[in-house]
């Protein structure tokens, strides 16, 4: 859900292409009626942009920044080198090399400057989602809720039995 004001989550990726991924991070939040802005940011391409961004994203009013990209994944740990905000880092799919790329490019943080980093692809994004929801909610006791009952729909959504009926 986009507002005029600063929502509490900003989704950042590196590039348009980022967003097939990182719209399951904001459909989430939209579950959990949870705000957020995405915004294109890139270390290597709008390093100003980034720069910027990280540096102001706390007094703009962000809690907590979900930052996804592909390949040489900078975006994540340059954010969290920029901010003491939280940050949540999405390894996007590669094509060359499926997303290990991306994954090793965030996960291998040095001591001091973390990123809390998802699984690959949609369920990372998704992961993104709910663990910023679950930082907000600390301080949020209705969005608790609406946390404890999003995870009730999603027991209730799985079947006792596949298809074939009980073995
Ligand atoms: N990893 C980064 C960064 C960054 O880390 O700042 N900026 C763009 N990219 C990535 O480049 C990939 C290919 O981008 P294009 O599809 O635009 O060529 C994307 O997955 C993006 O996240």
């Amino acid at each position: 859900m986009k507002t005029p004001q600063t929502p509490p989550v900003a989704i950042v990726m590196g590039s348009q292409s980022d967003w097939e991924t990182m719209k399951n991070a904001a459909d989430t939040l939209d579950a959990l009626e949870v705000d957020y802005e995405a915004r294109i940011v890139s270390a290597h391409r709008t390093p100003e942009r980034l720069y910027q961004f990280a540096k102001e994203a706390r007094a703009e009013g962000f809690k907590v920044i979900v930052a996804g990209a592909g390949g040489a994944a900078h975006l994540p740990g340059m954010i969290a080198a920029l901010t003491a905000l939280p940050v949540f880092g999405v390894p996007v799919q590669s094509k060359a090399l499926s997303g290990q790329d991306s994954l090793l490019s965030i996960v291998q943080m040095p001591a001091g400057i973390p990123v809390g980093t998802l699984a690959i692809g949609k369920a990372g994004a998704v992961n993104a989602a709910l663990l910023a929801a679950a930082v907000l909610a600390l301080s949020d006791p209705e969005l608790a809720l609406r946390l404890d009952e999003w995870r009730d729909q999603q027991s209730a959504a799985v079947a006792d039995y596949p298809v074939d009926g009980p073995l």
